[in-house]
């Protein structure tokens, strides 16, 4: 492992320094105060944006947090060493200021840094930092990366490191080397970085993953996701929250086996990648709940009905020590008949995935207030991460995955319903619903597949299907064929039907920014609102598969790259 220290301008390429010495203005990235002035052909992708101004806001969050229950674990201790009589004042939390090196602050880890903007903005937006290790393989990010921290004045922060991610990870699990944050953003799937993350982390501390392998995570290469994530796929309506719990349930694993867990705070799919963020905390006791908080998930094959079952389930068990003592099972199962109990047709089983909640609403809830107010309120994206957030609040905890009406009436070869009337069909009738943040026409509820179709039976009264279409041996015939069990009320609209999130019209979801918008191919080589020229384009492509071949990376393949595009448009 090498750790630069100090800037290596000689190592830069002496006509790029002189192309920007000659045109100030060309081939400068701006967002918000940094200015990527490196030249180079290295990764930036403009659409990151957002996932950048959510990583800030998280982080800023998360640094008051941990100051709060450092500074209570301090206190504790103090209260016990003090006498009764002699009680101490409650302690407070110091306010820290972005931009200035605190000795008890934030030590992140950028373990794939590319060009350093996201260390550089970390550094300048981040209030509470100690020191940030903008890390990556290829030398030329890091000459980059040393460049841009000059240019930016943020020598006192950022230290740039030239090593593979997972030799520095492992070097730094060592208790006076570990992290209170790690970032990992790489190119397609983490996996292979999840190991060293959790290892080098602090007992409570933060862990930043991006994962843009959408393809694979959404069912369309079962055999491939498995190898990557431990978990088999499902094709799915609900792909992109199917993907957030693949991701999930394979870092609890990782977790596991270093006798951690993990604790989601928010997890995002947005555009054409998910983005978690989670606690890692020790602890050989909770591990023991992770077998109940995965599923084995079933799908039938005719009308895609779908059910989870836990791996594993508790049951209190108190004793004279202990009441809150639980005892482990395994549940009886399957959850599902051989044959679908609504179509007869047979299931598929996939899995397992995390099955828990995949937010923390508390800490959501102290994210959302702090993005509208200063000074997070000003950043770009703001007004999209209010929105996220938002919807992010209004889902279902205890509901994992969701139906879409369009699919569920495609089945049926009915009319689409529109989805207030279907939300209040479900709240009129004692049923919860929600969206979820991952999809605009997503319906999570905690009602049975069965009061589903039921439901439709009774929309196909007012819309009736066409007699040709009811063959024998298919999903509709087989539901609609059963009698339907009462009337349900798609009409009166319901006061919970329209959410908050919705009425206020808050920018939930984003629509396709630029016109070659995706993962990080085409679109990295916009710089602003202007494209890069051709040879540029051409160079910065060959450079990258270049920096992969030679990270002895085997490259995420393009048309996956096209495909996670593709499954994202299609929903
Ligand atoms: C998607 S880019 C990172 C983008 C950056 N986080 C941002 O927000 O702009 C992925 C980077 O990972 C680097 N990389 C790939 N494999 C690596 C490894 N094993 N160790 C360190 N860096 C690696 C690549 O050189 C590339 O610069
Ligand atoms: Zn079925």
């Amino acid at each position: 492992m090498e750790v630069e220290n100090g800037q290596n301008e000689e190592k830069q390429d002496p006509k790029q320094q002189q192309d920007i010495a000659d045109n100030p203005n060309e081939n400068v990235i701006r967002e918000r105060n940094a200015e990527i002035v490196s030249g180079g052909n290295v990764f930036y992708n403009p659409v990151q944006e957002f996932n950048r101004d959510l990583s800030i806001s998280v982080l800023n969050v998360y640094s008051q947090i941990l100051a709060q229950e450092r500074l209570e674990k301090e206190a504790k201790k103090k209260r016990k060493q003090q006498s009764e009589t002699n009680e101490s004042s409650p302690e407070i939390a110091p306010t820290y200021e972005a931009g200035t090196r605190y000795d008890d602050g934030l030590r992140i880890l950028e373990a794939l840094a590319a060009t350093g903007l996201r260390s550089i903005r970390y550094a300048q937006e981040i209030a509470g930092v100690r020191e940030i290790i903008a890390n990556d393989l290829s030398r030329q990010a890091v000459e980059s990366i040393q460049t841009n921290i000059k240019h930016n004045k943020v020598e006192q922060l950022i230290q740039p490191s030239h090593a593979d991610a997972m030799t520095l990870m492992y070097l730094s699990s060592v208790p006076e080397k570990r992290f209170d944050v790690v970032d990992l953003d790489p190119y397609g799937c983490p996996n292979r970085f999840l190991d060293g993350a959790i290892q080098c982390l602090n007992d409570g501390g933060l862990l930043l993953v991006t994962a843009t392998d959408m393809a694979v995570l959404a069912g369309n290469a079962p055999e491939a996701c498995y190898v990557k994530y431990g978990s088999v796929p499902l094709r799915m309506k609900c792909c992109h929250e199917m993907a957030l719990r693949i991701l999930l349930h394979c870092i609890e694993g990782h977790a596991n086996r270093h006798g951690k867990y993990i604790e989601p705070l928010l997890s995002v799919s947005v555009d054409f990648y998910i983005r978690i963020f989670l606690r890692v905390r020790v602890g050989q006791a909770q591990c023991k709940l992770s077998m109940s908080k995965q599923s084995w998930l079933f799908q039938c094959t005719g009308c895609e009905s779908f059910a989870l079952q836990p791996l594993g389930i508790t049951k209190p068990n108190p004793t004279k020590g202990n009441p809150q003592q639980l005892k482990f099972g395994i549940p009886t199962g399957p959850q599902v008949n051989s044959q679908c109990s609504n179509c007869g047709h047979r299931h598929h089983m996939g899995g397992p995935i995390w099955s828990a909640p995949l937010h923390n609403l508390e800490f959501v809830a102290k994210l959302l207030d702090a993005v509208k107010q200063k000074p997070l309120c000003d950043l770009t994206t703001q007004r999209r991460i209010v929105g996220v957030l938002s919807m992010v609040q209004e889902e279902l905890p205890d509901v994992p995955l969701y139906y879409t009406p369009d699919k569920l009436c495609c089945v049926l070869k009915l009319e689409i319903v529109p989805m207030l009337k279907f939300r209040s069909a479900l709240l009129h009738s004692g049923y919860r619903v929600s969206y979820s943040h991952a999809s605009k026409n997503s319906l999570k509820t905690d009602a049975p597949p069965s009061v589903l179709w039921d439901i439709l039976r009774s929309w196909s009264k007012r819309h009736p299907v066409r007699p040709e279409r009811m063959i024998e041996g298919t999903p509709l015939k087989a539901i609609l064929s059963q009698p339907c069990s009462k009337d349900y009320e798609f009409d009166r609209l319901h006061i919970d039907a329209n959410p908050k999130s919705r009425l206020q019209a808050l920018s939930r979801f984003q629509e396709n920014p630029t016109p070659h918008w995706g993962p990080g191919t085409k679109a990295t080589i916009m710089v602003g609102e202007n494209k890069l020229p051709k040879s540029f384009r051409n160079q910065n492509k060959k450079q990258r598969r270049k920096d992969e071949s030679n990270d002895g990376i085997v490259p995420e393949k393009e048309e996956e790259e096209t495909e996670a595009k593709q499954v994202k448009l299609d929903n």
